[in-house]
């Protein structure tokens, strides 16, 4: 399968001072905008792949956010317009019809091939719905194929380019095989923004220029570009529930939170499996707080220093579910169970790593079938619930 998605680019805490791991809200340096924030790590130099040094990571992403928050605002313009296009599609005839149902098909077996579970939470959402999610999943497995998968060696930043120039045609109608056709129609019909999928491309090519990260802030940011950005992504498409009284903002940085406390459960389960390729994504600055080093890792025991650095490390990610959570009763009914599902089932992978004795070096934490089979039922009784009626949040809706 992998194959077949890459041929078209084939030519590739510190635990003693848990402080520094809670949300310092209204840092005297902090923007206005990011005072809503939750998290802040109060680092604020990381330049990195983004030329403005005095901000923060979280402020950065947060505009992306609102950005994202004033799109969905302007849904019913998307709304027409998308109607448009049906018709036009229409009058060209059954054949176009066809053909996009098709691509909305191969975007779907390849989603059940990738994400079973997932796969099957989406068959609760709408048809529409559904198929529009399943082209965003595929479009965001083949962009991380690309630095993950079996040609990854290949990957130059040049093809990073090229990819992110196929994006680019796609959001402007040319598409350049049947999955970028898909997504071509879903970002037709639903208020989704560029900039998480470019800055998606970003993370790819911080990957390929960068394995280590100084501080939490400079992970914070690879996190967003590799996750946080599908939270951004998918949001427009499963929709906020009418009833809602959330602010946009507040489901945005929800979702935004589900991707980086995924992301940051995903490094800590691969910590030995990316040292092993020369990577190490935890915080350095953390790690030499907690008296430990690479070396530490490579060398790869469980001492009481990595198991003390390690709650403090399982915390934090904990920290952003809770986060996240506030956000998915608010989305559109159909659309919770599967988030409900994700989010269940990721954050148990934290407990699998303690389940480990925090070894995760040579253990892969996963969890079980039997936990996947009982967290189903309890996420659908989670998403049952709707959008609390107490939440008076009405800023920007
Ligand atoms: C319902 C739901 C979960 C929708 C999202 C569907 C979607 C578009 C998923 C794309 C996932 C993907 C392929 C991302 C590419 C980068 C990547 C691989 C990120 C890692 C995912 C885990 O993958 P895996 O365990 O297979 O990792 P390896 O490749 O093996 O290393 C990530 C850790 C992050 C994925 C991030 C999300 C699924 C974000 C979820 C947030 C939302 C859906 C927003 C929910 C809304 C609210 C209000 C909370
Ligand atoms: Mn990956």
């Amino acid at each position: 399968m992998s194959g077949v998605l890459l041929w078209v680019v084939s030519p590739k805490e510190n635990a003693n001072s848990l402080l520094s791991l809670m949300p310092r809200i209204g840092s005297p340096r902090r923007s206005k905008l990011c005072s809503r924030l939750t998290f802040s790590t109060g680092v604020l130099a990381y330049s990195g792949a983004v030329a403005h040094p005095a901000r923060s990571s979280e402020e950065m992403v947060y505009e992306v956010v609102l950005k994202q928050a004033a799109l969905v605002r302007e849904q019913s313009r998307v709304k027409e317009r998308a109607l448009d296009l049906d018709e036009r599609i229409e009058t060209d005839g059954l054949t176009n019809w066809d053909l996009l149902n098709q691509a909305y098909d191969r975007c779907g077996e390849v989603c059940a091939e990738y994400a079973k579970t997932f796969y099957l939470g989406t068959l609760l959402m709408t048809p529409e719905r559904r198929r529009a999610v399943w082209a965003i999943y595929v479009w965001c497995r083949r962009t991380d194929e690309l630095v993950d998968g079996p040609n990854a060696s290949y990957i130059t930043p040049k093809a990073l380019d090229r990819w992110e120039k196929r994006l680019t045609d796609l959001f402007e109608g040319r598409p350049y095989d049947m999955y970028d056709a898909a997504l071509s129609d879903t970002v037709s019909k639903y208020p989704v923004d560029i900039q998480p999928f470019k800055d998606m491309v970003e993370g790819m090519r911080l990957d390929l220029r960068k394995s280590r990260y100084q501080n939490f802030d400079e992970l914070y940011l690879y996190c967003y570009y590799v996750a946080g950005t599908v939270g951004l992504m998918s949001v427009p498409v499963m929709g906020i529930s009418p009833e809602s009284k959330a602010s946009t903002e507040t489901v945005y940085n929800a979702a935004l939170a589900l991707g980086i406390a995924n992301q940051l459960t995903n490094i800590l389960r691969d910590v030995g499996e990316d040292a092993r390729r020369g990577r190490v994504y935890l915080p350095q600055d953390e790690l030499a707080q907690a008296g430990l080093s690479d070396d530490d890792i490579f060398r790869g025991k469980v001492t009481d220093k990595w198991k003390m650095f390690m709650k403090g490390q399982i915390k934090r990610a904990r920290m952003f579910f809770d986060e996240a959570e506030k956000g998915v009763s608010e989305l559109n009914s159909a659309s919770r169970w599967p988030v409900w599902a994700s989010l269940l089932l990721y954050r148990q992978i934290l407990d699998a790593i303690e389940a480990n004795g925090y070894d995760n070096f040579t253990k892969r934490a996963y969890v079980g079938k039997a936990k996947k089979l009982v967290s189903l039922p309890v996420a659908y009784g989670k998403a049952v619930i709707g959008p609390s009626k107490l939440t008076k949040q009405l800023v920007s809706r």
